[in-house]
């Protein structure tokens, strides 16, 4: 099995929890987009759901398999999310944006009565931050942002290269609101709640990848099983 199929075990359990007639947010990423394809294919088959999109991307795959679609205008209030993460914790913290889309997953989540996180076993984390803390900052003033982000990171015992995100065409990456990303390179984060405070104090910080008190239920599939990680209790559906 590779992380691939580990990616689409965990997919396939989020849909568990989808029910006929629910409002649903969809995240982003290669995990989210495996749980997109299956829910696709269920709509075929006749299921009933309203969708938010949490960036273009999914936008595209959903429409394209003809799942319907709405907006957080139309629908304010949602049933469920499910998204990927770069990283999780026991306690159901999560560090997200590796695929620039923070911002909209943050609030189609916290839109939601419950936030489900599918994930392959290589994002389940003791401590977060190995996985550089992802951002989204206002284009205007970027050095001046990026100077107040490291003075008050190191107020918080954090420290390290906070670097703008590149795309592939080399340029810096523009996200589905026109922002930017900083990725910060802290190493292990000590208190995770006191660094996305400090973080929000930034007036060019639009938003942090750190998401806190936000997931409900974690989906962890990998060699040895599945993990499911609900509230501050673990169940293990085989030992990790
Ligand atoms: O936060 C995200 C996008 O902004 C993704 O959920 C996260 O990067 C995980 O992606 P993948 O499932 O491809 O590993």
């Amino acid at each position: 099995m590779s992380t691939d199929d580990w990616k689409r075990q965990a997919a396939e359990q989020a849909l568990t929890y989808v029910e006929d007639g629910m409002k649903l947010g969809l995240g982003t990423g290669s995990t989210a987009a495996k749980f997109v394809d299956l829910l696709g294919a269920k709509v075929k088959s006749g299921l009933k759901v309203v969708c938010v999109p949490t960036s273009e991307a999914t936008r595209a795959q959903a429409a394209a398999l003809g799942i319907p679609l709405t907006t957080l205008d139309e629908t304010p209030e949602l049933d469920l999310t499910i998204d990927g993460a770069d990283e999780i914790d026991s306690d159901l913290r999560l560090i997200k944006g590796g695929g620039g889309a923070l911002l909209r997953e943050k609030i189609v989540a916290v839109a939601s009565d419950r936030v489900v996180i599918i994930a392959d076993n290589s994002k389940r984390v003791e401590n977060l931050g190995l996985f550089p803390l992802p951002l989204e900052v206002v284009p205007f003033g970027l050095g001046a942002t990026q100077n107040l982000i490291v003075k008050l990171a190191a107020d918080c015992g954090c420290e390290g290269e906070v670097k703008l995100r590149v795309g592939t065409d080399g340029k810096p990456f523009v996200t589905d609101n026109g922002n930017h990303i900083l990725d910060c390179a802290f190493g292990l984060i000590d208190d995770p709640e006191a660094l996305d405070d400090a973080l929000k104090l930034v007036p060019g910080v639009v938003e942090s990848g750190l998401f806190i008190g936000i997931a409900d239920v974690g989906i962890i599939a990998g060699p040895k099983g599945v993990e499911v990680l609900s509230g501050i209790e673990t169940d293990f559906e085989e030992d990790f």
